[in-house]
């Protein structure tokens, strides 16, 4: 029933959490609150927060100021009680057990464990079950990484740059598996650098920027929130690039020679932020648009517009 879902005790609260690292301030003032079953992206560029935030929430690290709960309880009382499974960025694995006795102990460890063997299926290293852990490649270490996130019936899944390493048939296989943890009812937190598992993984996105919250909302609403949208065409002939550029609305332009066998064709691509008025302008231009597109902007564009934006306001 969805008053359920709505009145349901939140999966994780963030209320005016801070954390500093001497004068760096990784985590300023976040508030969030995470609900049953969602799937949710965690975007930022490179020191927006992102680790730390996960940090926080799996209680390895203790906030300055605000509060932090899991499940309505302390970080580490819901991991005590197996509600959490983590896969961290570089969790250290034990180096001299075998990649089958370290999927043991972790089922051992959880209160709610799976069967061994099936965590192993799971996350496609029955090959590798022999093997010991310091001798694993980069995308090997990333499937057992999984493999003790997924070691027993948690509620919350929390996961850090899952795939960074992994090839493309083992990224699939894990977004596969991860959405049948999903369906299960499952939440599922993971912080991503690939914009396109976000947009095609998550119903919800959330971006970080030096700590604050940017953006909340679908994949759809954020690319909106960048409030641009791409126009593309070409123009046959020589071309006369001044009024172009000073059409209105723009933020960007690229011309470039589009390769026709006729020789001279111009491809144009501009991002503006009234495309109506822009297409508008450019007919007012007496030139004859061919092939002309007018698109949303994609998630990897909307967050570099997006942050990019902050940086300005910023600076
Ligand atoms: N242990 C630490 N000591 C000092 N500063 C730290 C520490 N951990 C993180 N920081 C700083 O805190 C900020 C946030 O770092 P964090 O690792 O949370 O960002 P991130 O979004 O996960 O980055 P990335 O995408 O590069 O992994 C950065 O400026 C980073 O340099």
């Amino acid at each position: 029933m969805t008053t359920t879902a709505v009145t349901a005790t939140p999966v994780v609260g963030f209320e005016q959490v801070t954390k500093s690292y001497g004068s760096v301030r990784a985590v300023d003032g976040l508030s969030l609150v995470l609900r049953p079953g969602e799937t949710v992206a965690l975007l930022g560029p490179n020191g927006a927060g992102k680790s730390t935030t996960l940090d926080l929430l799996l209680g390895l690290k203790q906030a300055d100021t605000g509060k932090v709960e899991v499940f309505g309880t302390s970080p580490r009382e819901a991991i005590v009680a197996g509600r959490v499974g983590a896969m961290l960025q570089s969790g250290g694995l034990m180096d001299e057990v075998t990649v089958g006795e370290l999927v043991k102990l972790a089922c051992d460890l959880h209160p709610k464990p799976y069967k061994v063997a099936d965590v192993i299926a799971r996350a496609g290293i029955a090959q590798i079950a022999d093997r010991k852990v310091n001798k694993l490649s980069g995308g090997q270490a990333q499937r057992v990484r999984f493999a003790l996130a997924t070691a027993g019936d948690s509620d919350l899944i929390v996961l850090d740059e899952p795939t960074t390493g992994m090839d493309v048939s083992a990224r699939q296989a894990f977004w596969a598996t991860m959405r049948e943890q999903a369906d299960q009812g499952r939440t599922v937190l993971f912080a991503t650098h690939y914009l396109e598992e976000a947009d095609a993984i998550a119903d919800r996105v959330l971006v970080l920027h030096r700590g604050r919250l940017l953006a909340d909302g679908t994949s759809a609403e954020i690319k909106a929130k960048a409030g641009a949208r791409r126009i593309a065409f070409d123009l046959d002939g020589e071309i006369d690039e001044t009024p172009i550029r000073s059409l209105p609305f723009l933020t960007s332009v690229t011309v470039s020679n589009s390769g026709s066998a006729a020789g001279s064709g111009h491809t144009i691509r501009i991002q503006s932020t009234d495309a109506d008025a822009t297409v508008h302008a450019l007919y007012g231009l007496g030139v004859y648009p061919r092939n002309l597109e007018v698109a949303g902007l994609g998630l990897e564009q909307a967050f570099v517009a997006i942050t990019e934006a902050e940086e300005a306001k910023q600076s």
